[in-house]
């Protein structure tokens, strides 16, 4: 059941955390199968982990910190510039979450479009080259854990076409203080409701204040407490659930505003490109598992999910694709 209603008492539990810091983690070596080892289990018990990746560094962490103050103190009418066709993506103001979602900000023109969109004629090459760049190593981040999954179910042959199937966005999100609840109406304090990921990977971060809750398998809530201050967490989405044939489940998970603080938070989206049919590799079908989904498009499935039946449902993918 969706509990956004609800809110039942969560817990703190640290997920398993993953190194991917290390410069000498590349394919082929033990380093790297052990990790991937470690991507595996996370995903099969939780469908995310929490990785540190100091490819980000501290002042490039802090930069896009300030650019989101920035973007985010600009004039209403200034943000509301920022438009996209796609669902989610544009300037987007829903209760306390505000939010820019950057279609394709791993390439520079894109991102430079954004910033003209909302600084006319010169755009900002600082925050240009701010997002640019994060966006860029959180990708490195993104196909590492995407190849070491593929790796571990054996389905190599098909890593680079997979890699190559998916596109890139950005949002940054920023979540103002609750009104104040009267001390016990939990349902205020919702800064996002929940629900899982659609796409291929999340990679989550949130600056200093806690907020994300992830339910687990046994449906408990646990309140995400990274174990480092510039530590990722990254998260399984239902296309990629499709394509390995049911073998994980992607998280539902939520933002909850107990901190009294005002909250920034950044996803990458890897998602399907448009033309891509998303369909399970041959070697993931058999006896023991058979095929459970049609193949589709992602485009189909996220106008599925924004209908009433595919926004009431606990399991939209089933409900979509599902045989
Ligand atoms: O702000 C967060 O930490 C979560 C954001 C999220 O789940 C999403 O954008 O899909
Ligand atoms: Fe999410």
């Amino acid at each position: 059941m969706d509990s956004n209603s609800l809110l039942p008492l969560s817990v703190s539990i640290q997920l398993p955390v993953i190194d991917f810091s290390d410069q000498t983690l590349i394919p082929g070596t033990s380093k790297w199968d052990k990790v991937k080892a470690d991507v595996r289990k996370a995903l099969e018990d939780y469908g995310c982990f929490e990785a540190l990746f100091d490819k980000v560094s501290v002042e490039l962490d802090k930069s896009v910190f300030e650019a989101m103050e920035e973007l985010f103190d600009l004039p209403v009418q200034t943000k509301q510039r920022h438009v996209s066709s796609k669902p989610f993506h544009g300037y987007l103001n829903y209760n306390v979450c505000q939010s820019f979602g950057i279609s394709d900000a791993n390439l520079v023109e894109k991102v430079n479009e954004f910033t003209q969109q909302l600084w006319p004629g010169q755009g900002n090459k600082r925050i240009s080259e701010t997002v640019h760049v994060y966006s860029k190593y959180l990708v490195e981040l993104d196909m590492m854990v995407r190849r070491m999954i593929m790796e571990s179910f054996g389905i190599e042959k098909h890593i680079d076409e997979h890699l190559d199937s998916t596109t890139y966005a950005l949002r940054m999100m920023k979540y103002t203080i609750p009104p104040d609840d009267n001390g016990d109406d939990e349902e205020t304090k919702l800064g996002l409701r929940s629900h899982a990921d659609k796409n291929i990977v999340t990679i989550l971060h949130q600056y200093q204040v806690d907020g994300l809750e992830i339910k687990t398998k046994d449906e408990k809530w646990i309140k995400v407490k990274p174990s480092h201050p510039y530590s990722f967490i990254a998260m399984v989405g239902d296309s990629l659930c499709a394509y390995l044939n049911d073998r994980f489940s992607s998280p539902y998970h939520r933002v909850i505003m107990t901190a009294k603080k005002t909250r920034y938070s950044t996803a990458l989206f890897s998602s399907p490109k448009s033309e891509v049919i998303i369909d399970s590799p041959e070697e993931l079908i058999d006896e023991e598992h058979p095929r459970v989904f049609k193949p589709f498009a992602y485009d189909d499935y996220r106008a599925f999910y924004i209908t009433e039946a595919g926004r009431r449902t606990e399991s939209p993918l089933h409900d979509f694709c599902g045989l």
